[in-house]
C-alpha cells in the first residue's frame, strides 16, 4: 500500500501531539494528500489546524491506516472512539509505548492487522529511528506500509519479537533524553571550569551533534573514533580515566539507566 492508496482510502490519527505532529509533517512533505488525513485530538494545536487535515470531524468508514499516537495512560479512554475500525480492513499502526499488540487485538478483534512501533523525538527533524513489529495477521505488505510511513521521520528497523520493543524503548525511544541531559552536563562542567554559560552550551551542543554525525558517517567504529581523539598521556586520556572507571563510570551508569527504562516499558504493559 503506497501513499496513493492511503490518500484514496484515508488515514485516521488517534492523538496528534509531539510524535503525531512530527509524523504528519513528514507525510505531508512526502506528498500525502492532507484531505485524506483525519485527526482525533481533544486539543488540536494551531499548527495542526493550519495543515488542511480534517480535525475532530466525520471519519471514513474503513481507512487504510489507523495511526495510534496517544499516551499509554490515555489509551483506554481513547480507543473506544475508533473501535468501529475493527474488521474493516484497516491496518492499525501504533507508536505508543507500553501498549502491547494483544491490547489492540482485544480492542479491534482477532484477525486485525497490527503493527506496533517505537519511534523517538529526533523524528521532528527527520532524524528519528523507529523499530517495528507486526502481529500474525499483518502481511509483508503491511510491514512495508508501516516502514514507508515511518521512514518519513527517519530510519526504520524491523524486530524479530515483540518483547524486544521494551529494550528498544530503553535505548532509542528514551535515549534522546539521556543525550540531552549529557549536553546539559557537559555545558555545566564547562561553566564550572570558567567558561561563559552560552559558550559552554554552544560547545556542548556542537560537540554532541558533530560526534553523532561522525559516528554515523565514518567507516570506523565508535571505539576507534574515541581512540583517534585520545593522544597518549593527553587531555582525553585524563578525562576518559574518570568516564571509563569500571565501577563509577558511564558504562555501569548507562547499563542501569537503560535497565530502568526497559523495566518501566514492561510495567506499562499492565
Ligand atoms: N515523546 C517521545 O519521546 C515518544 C513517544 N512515544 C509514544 O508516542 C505516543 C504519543 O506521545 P507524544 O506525542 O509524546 O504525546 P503527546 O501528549 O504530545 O501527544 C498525545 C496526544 O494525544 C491527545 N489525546 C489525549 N487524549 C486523547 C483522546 N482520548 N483521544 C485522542 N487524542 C487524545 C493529547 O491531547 P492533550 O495533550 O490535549 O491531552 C495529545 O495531543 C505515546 O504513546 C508515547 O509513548 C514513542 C516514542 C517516543
Ligand atoms: O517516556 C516515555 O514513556 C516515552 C516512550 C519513549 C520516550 N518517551
Amino acid at each position: 500500500m503506497g501513499f496513493e492508496d492511503i490518500s484514496r482510502r484515508g488515514l485516521v490519527m488517534l492523538g496528534c501531539g509531539k510524535m503525531g505532529s512530527a509524523m504528519l509533517e513528514g507525510w505531508l512533505k512526502r506528498g500525502l494528500d492532507p484531505a485524506a488525513v483525519h485527526v482525533i485530538d481533544p486539543h488540536p494545536s494551531d499548527w495542526l489546524r493550519a495543515q488542511g487535515v480534517s480535525v475532530n470531524a466525520a471519519l471514513p468508514d474503513a481507512p487504510a491506516v489507523l495511526m495510534i499516537a496517544v499516551k499509554p495512560q490515555m489509551m483506554q479512554a481513547a480507543l473506544p472512539q475508533v473501535a468501529g475500525f475493527g474488521g474493516g480492513g484497516t491496518l492499525v499502526l501504533s507508536v505508543a509505548a507500553g501498549t502491547p499488540i494483544a491490547a489492540y487485538e482485544a480492542a479491534f478483534g482477532a484477525g486485525t492487522r497490527v503493527v506496533r512501533s517505537m519511534p523517538n523525538t529526533p523524528a521532528a527533524v527527520g532524524k528519528g529511528i523507529t523499530a517495528i513489529i507486526g502481529n500474525g495477521a499483518a502481511t509483508a505488505a503491511d510491514l512495508d506500509t508501516a516502514e514507508s510511513l515511518l521512514s518519513a521521520i527517519g530510519q526504520v528497523v524491523r524486530l524479530e519479537t515483540e518483547d524486544q520493543i521494551d529494550a528498544v524503548t530503553g535505548v532509542s525511544g528514551s535515549g534522546p533524553a539521556y543525550i540531552f541531559y549529557m549536553i546539559d552536563a557537559l555545558a555545566a562542567a564547562g561553566e564550572a571550569e570558567g567558561l561563559p554559560p552560552a559558550l559552554a552550551m554552544q560547545l556542548a551542543k556542537a560537540t554532541v551533534a558533530g560526534a553523532g554525525a561522525l559516528a554515523e558517517q565514518a567507516g570506523e567504529t565508535p571505539e576507534q573514533l574515541r581512540i583517534n581523539v585520545t593522544s597518549p598521556n593527553g587531555t582525553t586520556q585524563a578525562g576518559l580515566g574518570v568516564l571509563m572507571d569500571a565501577g563509577t563510570g558511564l558504562m555501569p551508569l548507562m547499563r542501569a539507566t537503560v535497565a530502568a527504562a526497559t523495566r518501566r516499558s514492561r510495567e506499562l504493559r499492565g
